[in-house]
């Protein structure tokens, strides 16, 4: 039987593929996102996933192993990871009462060297939101980590109006899609993932 490797640090994606009911472990991988704003995010994100996933497969070559990454762009700008509170309150006020678009893109690393990869796009509406909106957020949830300066699952409703398109992908990863993609990767081998 094949084992499932989740090539990531994100805590998000642990617990969704948990919650989707895959047995899989964790290796965190060693590579190096590329930040190019002359790619496509579709594609920037793909790749990511698959330089991700790609790395660890590299040592596993028996496992189907799993590589994302979550990019979140407001008028074609990509919106990173803040480097302090400051930069993240920035941030925030960027999206401020306006919509901006999350993609994650996946790569699911066959154990016959096949890769497949795909992304999910979902619409983010935030509230107008101020200097005392954000201390609020601040005071409950941790921007620091996280593409964007926030969590949509942590405390999201403070700042979040609506979304179009899947909640799982604005966390860091589409988890039906996912699912899907494993079926494929463990029909090819002849293992049931979930
Ligand atoms: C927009 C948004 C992002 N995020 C998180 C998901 C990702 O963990 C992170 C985006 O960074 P990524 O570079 O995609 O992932 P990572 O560095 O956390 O983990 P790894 O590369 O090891 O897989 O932002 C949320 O948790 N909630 C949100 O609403």
């Amino acid at each position: 039987m094949n084992r499932i490797v989740l090539a990531s640090s994100s805590p998000r994606r642990r617990e969704l593929l948990a919650e989707a009911g895959v047995a899989f472990e964790i290796i965190v991988s060693p590579a190096e996102e590329i930040h190019d704003a002359a790619i496509p995010l579709e594609q920037l994100c793909e790749e990511n996933a698959r330089l991700k996933a790609a790395a660890v497969a590299a040592e596993h070559p028996e496992a189907i192993v799993i590589g994302a990454d979550t990019l979140v762009y407001i008028d074609g700008e990509p919106l990173g990871k803040p480097a302090d509170l400051e930069q993240a309150r920035q941030t925030l006020k960027k999206l401020s009462g306006r919509e901006h678009v999350v993609c994650t893109g996946v790569a699911i690393c066959g154990p016959k060297g096949r890769i497949s990869t795909f992304h999910d796009l979902t619409q983010v509406i935030f509230h107008p939101i101020d200097d005392e909106v954000i201390d609020r957020y601040f005071s409950v949830a941790n921007p620091l980590d996280k593409a964007g300066a926030y969590g949509i699952q942590e405390h999201g409703d403070l700042l979040v109006e609506g979304i179009r398109g899947e909640f799982d992908n604005v966390m860091g990863l589409p988890t039906r899609k996912v699912l899907e993609a494993l079926k494929v990767a463990a029909g090819e081998i002849g293992h049931d993932p979930a």
